[in-house]
């Protein structure tokens, strides 16, 4: 096979120019080191100190260019690159020419013998879905070339063998030591979780990026980008790849230490911890409610204390919110911070709006917290805390960490946070107002937020130039499972992308006999794939404790409310699943009671039923939730 020897053959020579880099790399800092110590020794035997000055800025200025900071390790070794773009450009001087693409810059001498996936003017053919044969225009450096594409190749490399080349038409596959033509379809993410007994996410899909994903990644650099698109669409892979692609396309516009990624909560920011340090480096990636923490710090709010008990926390989280704190801003004037929270909430107008009825309880309440200086917040009171500081600060204040400072913001999961808390993010961004919004209305789950919320501040952000992009197509559950999604969500997907899986319903007589059938389920799962993790779904939190029970001794059966990654069973509530995957899923009991006609109980059945990646199990005694039958 040609294409094979040729392939290997590049290969070699690629472990060559690695190894070449390696060495004229710290060839090159080593000689720059040596010419920082002779300058020392110079500036230490120098007495005059017009010469000490001399040379203290010539240090300095050798320092400038010091070649760590744009000579960096090349750190893809074990799979340096993915693609293959071949391209005939009508200028005679270019002519026919191959980039190999890779997840890092490797350059050869003065030849850039890989090309980073972000470098977006030369990578677009090989995303945007050209055929062989046909033509290109393309923008490079401000030059216009022109010429038709040659070559669109996926290649696996594994441990610095090359293990698999994809053609458009063809596949070529290592197995067992010997090359076979037309291998199988190319592994899933959901696979390679299991080979490697991680199930957190993988940290980049750089090499299987959509068209669609692509145009998204790589979106008008400026302004808000708003993600949409179903479950397991890719929004949140394609949120953290299109941050990626703006450090890297202008590093002096987007910097690691003011950009942000906002997760819903700690199991998703757990989940996204690998695949964010590989494509994000030092960025940080926190929960709303732990950067509003620091955002209040940064604005000179401290002392604290938190608590998750409110028993007006829903009215707190009121789309009315906003406009009510903008009135109150304009019509007094600062105190305290805290206090000035408690003398906001007890105000007559702000009760009359939130409370149809009597705001009596709550009006007292903020009285009672206004006269004895309360510091214990609720994480409702503290966003409207957060905003409340920002809005005291006068207009255009930068304050790092908290307002008009952040170069960019991710937002993950958009849908379920109240106007006020997006309001505080969008005020935290420097004034290009650089954010990327992740959102899926029918994943909205919390019960207490009125939808107005996300739709009145999408409809602001509109109105400042956002623009929305729409992922159609479904990589993470099989079709079977998008087919059922389709009919709870009544939304439907393409799934043309979508390997086949199962869908199962069990259908038992009493709890007893249906947690009996969950741990059969469960062993013969773990048993067929103990790389894989499969997911426990339960409405009600008071349910845990009995499917623990009822699944004890199975062998990896993840502690109770400890949430992990590694292979095994993990037992968990309905809302707490949100934008994790598990190889496959159990739902405990989904009847028709715990899972009533409403918009946030559609959306968490929705939720749960796709967060399967091969197979979904449905064990039940009670009649099913409507869309499942
Ligand atoms: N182009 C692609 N090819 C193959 N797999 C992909 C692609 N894009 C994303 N994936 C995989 O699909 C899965 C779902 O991706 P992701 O979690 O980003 O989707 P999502 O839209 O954020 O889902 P949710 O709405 O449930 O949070 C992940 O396992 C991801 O690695």
């Amino acid at each position: 096979m040609e294409i094979v020897e040729q392939e290997v053959t590049r290969l070699d020579g690629i472990h060559e120019a690695i190894e070449r880099y390696a060495v004229d790399r710290l060839r090159t800092i080593a000689k720059h080191e040596a010419y920082t110590k002779e300058l020392e020794q110079e500036r230490l035997n120098a007495v005059g100190w017009h010469e000490k000055n001399d040379l203290t800025e010539k240090l300095v200025e050798h320092g400038h260019h010091s070649p760590r900071k744009y000579l960096h390790e090349f750190t893809q070794q074990a799979s340096p690159y993915f693609g293959i773009l071949g391209i005939h450009d009508n200028d005679k001087r270019i002519g026919k020419k191959e980039y190999l693409i890779g997840n890092q810059t490797l350059m050869d001498g003065q030849r850039v013998a890989i090309v980073d996936w972000r470098k977006a003017e030369i990578t677009g053919p090989f995303y945007e879905g050209y055929d062989i044969g046909e033509e290109y225009e393309l923008t490079i450096r401000g030059v216009e070339r022109e010429g038709v594409i040659t070559r669109r190749d996926k290649v696996a490399i594994s441990r610095k063998a090359l293990t698999r080349i994809e053609t458009p038409s063809e596949v070529y596959e290592l197995r067992g030591g010997e090359w076979h033509k037309n291998g199988s379809a190319c592994e899933s993410t959901a696979d390679t979780k299991e080979r490697t007994e991680d199930h957190r996410m993988v940290d980049s899909i750089a090499a299987l990026i959509s068209p669609e994903q692509f145009r998204a990644i790589t979106k008008q650099r400026e302004g808000v980008v708003v993600i949409n698109g179903a479950a397991g669409a890719g929004k949140t892979t394609v949120a953290l790849h299109r941050l990626s692609f703006l450090m890297f396309d202008a590093p002096e516009k987007y910097r690691p230490e003011r950009c942000i990624v906002l997760m819903f909560n700690r199991v998703l920011r757990d989940y996204v911890k690998q695949s964010s340090d590989t494509l994000l480096g030092p960025v940080r990636v926190d929960t709303y409610s732990a950067w509003s923490l620091t955002a209040l710090a940064a604005l000179g709010v401290h002392s604290l204390k938190t608590s998750f008990d409110d028993p007006f926390g829903a009215q707190k989280k009121s789309s009315l919110m906003p406009a009510l704190l903008a009135k109150y801003v304009k019509e007094t004037s600062k105190i305290e911070p805290v206090t000035d929270l408690w003398r906001f909430l007890m105000q007559e107008y702000v009760v009359s709006t939130l409370f149809q009825d009597s705001g009596e309880t709550f009006r007292r309440e903020a009285e009672r917290k206004f006269e004895a200086k309360e510091r214990v917040l609720s994480f409702s009171d503290i966003s409207i805390l957060l905003r409340l500081a920002q809005l005291r600060r006068p207009a255009g204040t930068v304050v790092l960490g908290a307002l008009n400072a952040y170069d960019h913001i991710v937002v993950d999961e958009a849908q379920d946070l109240s106007s006020l808390e997006l309001r505080t993010i969008v005020a935290a961004t420097s004034p290009a107002r650089s954010l990327t919004i992740c959102a899926d209305e029918k994943q909205q789950i919390l019960s207490f937020l009125d939808s107005q919320g996300f739709s009145s501040v999408m409809a602001q952000l509109h109105s400042q130039g956002l623009e929305k992009e729409n992922l159609t197509v479904s990589y993470r559950c099989p079709k079977e499972i998008v087919d059922l999604a389709a009919q709870v969500s009544g939304r439907k997907v393409d799934a043309s992308r979508a390997h086949a899986g199962v869908v199962e319903f069990h259908a038992t007589k009493t709890s007893t006999e249906s947690m009996a059938k969950m741990r059969q389920l469960v062993e013969a799962l773990v048993q067929a794939a103990p790389g894989s993790l499969t997911g426990v779904i339960c409405k009600k939190k008071a349910d845990i404790k009995a499917l623990h029970a009822a699944l004890a001794g199975v062998r990896g059966l993840h502690p109770e409310g400890e949430i992990s990654f590694s292979p095994g069973v993990q037992v968990i509530h309905a809302h707490a699943i949100k934008g994790v995957e598990f190889s496959h899923v159990i739902l405990y009991n989904p009847s028709s009671y715990d899972y009533r006609q409403t918009d946030p109980d559609r959306n968490l059945l929705y939720v749960a039923i796709t967060r399967a990646c091969k197979s979904l199990h449905i064990v039940h005694h009670q009649p099913l939730a409507k869309g499942l039958v």
